[in-house]
């Protein structure tokens, strides 16, 4: 009995002591929460914004679902109709503070802004990358895009030279062949229409061949892309590191490990992707000992660069592997979601689609086999207004992180009445990509796809302001996109080609509408369903369009 009792006793001191224990712990936990949140409010002067458990692009704030509470990393696309944060706050920029994990952060879509914080910020290093956002593109080493100060110095002046009009030219050159091999491997060159259910695996495929061989000088062809002797071509690879970069950054060694078939499946991409790299260094790097020249691709400045070991522009291995796979990455996939998405507006707006496609018509008219050259390039200023228009819609380098480095402020304007919002160091600031896009007080109508205004305009014709190109999604300052012009002349090559001879129509799906009624027949979906169904964003390392299906007829006019 006595020591049943004493048991009894013990258990209840126990169970007494675990739920003070508890409740001291929740107090804890809830007074240093909220002592999270008020850090973080005093971080951004209190201005104005949403309070939510996780910072969007943190860890947790990807893992958990998305909800009311957890907006997800792209809340500023599904929310933009909904809960439009810039809308309910009455600013162009706004805080979001998160008080269990992350950064208190400042979102905005205000040019002015993020010039403030882009381009000022970076020269006066009162701005900067973070090294948790930039941690998918360091997970393969240092590296121009996520590189600071006098680092980025270096990769960029490395890189930058081989960024010329020689590059352009061969970019063009290497569009046409490779568009021509498309049609003779793809059987293309008999057929009146087909049907392809994803434009991307089209897409994908040209730019990451462009890159290859303009960029790296690697010989691949549409039949032949690149590959490593592994059934996963480096397409997937880079797709499924695209699409894994979360658990790439946050998995310890063991967990690579796991014998489960997707851990397995994503290793032997990472394996894959990484072999690649470093066979296309050796061989590089023989290649220069043995013929003793010096190409200028963006890839042979990186591997002579690796060489200079000691110099003042010496790369590490590290650095090398590094900005490989950055350029291969940067290098391919934005300008793929681009046109994928660019060709589903112009399927989607047959007025549009024949008005570029006549200035393809006139600047070639009547040349023979119909060629597009280089020189056209300024006289097909509609193909390429089309081009920016869709990177409008699908920005697809959607966030500009950055993060104070030291106590500094912000002007923000509102009606037209300024006012400086002090900001604390550690805050960071995301450039909304989708919102600058988006905002009506630069783009009117912005839901509307009108590459028109793109068009070069003069005197008072001004449309809105978007007439100069500083809003195009590549960003300002001295980091704006390396390779803007790179992606802009594969792009107007490219949709030049393909809508001198195709016309392109959404592909619409079969709904089936006769279930409900006896003899009802099942319809195709309406160009409206179409778009609400295709026209929506995803984000993997960079924001891109859903599979876009489309229809391309052989033109006869
Ligand atoms: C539609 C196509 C493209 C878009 C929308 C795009 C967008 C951007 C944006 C917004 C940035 C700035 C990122 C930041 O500061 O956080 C950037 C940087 C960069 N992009 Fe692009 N890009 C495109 C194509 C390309 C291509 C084709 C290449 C290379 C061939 C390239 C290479 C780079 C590099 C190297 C940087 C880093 C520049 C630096 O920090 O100095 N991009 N891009």
């Amino acid at each position: 009995m006595g020591i049943s009792f004493n048991v009894f006793t013990l258990t209840d001191d126990y169970a007494v002591n675990w739920r003070t224990a508890a409740v001291t712990a929740l107090a804890l936990v809830t007074l240093s929460r909220a002592a999270k949140l008020v850090v973080g409010l005093k971080a951004v002067n209190f201005l104005p914004g949403i309070i939510i458990p996780f910072q969007p692009l943190s860890l947790p704030g990807v893992l958990f679902p998305e909800s009311s509470w957890n907006p997800g990393l792209l809340f500023t696309w599904t929310w933009r109709h909904t809960r439009n944060i810039y809308a309910q706050y009455c600013s162009d920029t706004v805080s979001v503070i998160p008080f269990i994990h992350g950064a208190p952060t400042l979102y905005t879509r205000s040019m002015d802004v993020a010039r403030q914080v882009v381009a000022a910020g970076h020269k006066s290093a009162t701005f900067g990358k973070t090294d948790s956002m930039s941690a998918a593109f360091l997970f393969w080493g240092p590296n121009i895009v996520a590189a600071e100060r006098d680092l980025w110095r270096k990769h960029r002046r490395i890189m930058g030279p081989a960024f010329n009009n020689q590059t352009y030219a061969l970019v063009w050159t290497a569009s046409q062949n490779l568009y021509a091999d498309l049609l003779e491997a793809e059987g293309w060159n008999n057929r009146h229409t087909i049907d392809v259910p994803s434009v991307q695996k089209l897409t994908f495929k040209f730019t990451l061949i462009i890159i290859a061989s303009c960029g790296f000088g690697l010989p691949f062809t549409w039949a032949a892309p690149p590959s490593h002797g592994d059934e996963l071509s480096i397409q997937d690879c880079i797709q499924i590191i695209a699409r894994t970069n979360t658990f790439a950054i946050a998995a310890p060694g063991w967990a690579w490990k796991l014998p489960f078939e997707r851990v397995q499946h994503t290793r032997r991409a990472y394996d894959t992707m990484r072999a690649f790299m470093h066979a296309q260094v050796r061989a590089r790097k023989e290649a220069m000992h043995s013929a003793g020249t010096r190409e200028k691709d963006v890839f042979s400045l990186l591997v002579e660069a690796s060489e200079d070991e000691g110099g003042k522009m010496a790369l590490g291995d590290e650095e090398l592997i590094g900005n490989v796979f950055a350029l291969m990455f940067a290098g391919h996939e934005t300008t793929a979601h681009t046109l994928a998405a660019t060709l589903g507006f112009l399927a989607l707006h047959e007025d549009i689609q024949d008005e570029v496609a006549a200035q393809v018509r006139d600047v070639i008219g009547g040349r023979e086999g119909g060629q597009v050259l280089l020189e056209d390039y300024t006289r097909l200023d509609k193909v390429l207004a089309a081009f920016y228009e869709g990177v409008r819609m699908f920005p697809s380098g959607v966030f500009l992180i950055r993060e104070a480095k030291q106590d500094t402020t912000l002007t923000l304007e509102l009606d037209d009445v300024k006012s400086v919002l002090p900001v604390k160091k550690g805050t960071h600031i995301v450039v909304d990509m989708v919102g600058v896009q988006y905002n009506p007080n630069y783009f009117s109508e912005p839901e509307e796809y009108r590459p028109s205004r793109w068009y070069a305009k003069t005197g008072d014709e001004k449309e809105d302001l978007t007439e100069s190109e500083e809003f195009t999604a590549f960003s300002v300052g001295p980091r704006t996109c390396l390779g803007r012009k790179f992606a802009a002349t594969e792009t107007v090559c490219l949709l030049s080609l393909l809508l001198r001879d195709w016309r392109v129509e959404p592909l619409l799906a079969v709904v089936s509408k006769g279930t409900a009624e006896p003899g009802g027949k099942d319809a195709l979906e309406t160009r409206e369903e179409w778009r609400a169904r295709v026209m929506q964003a995803t984000l993997a390392l960079t924001m891109g369009v859903r599979d876009v299906p489309l229809r391309f007829v052989k033109r006869v006019d």
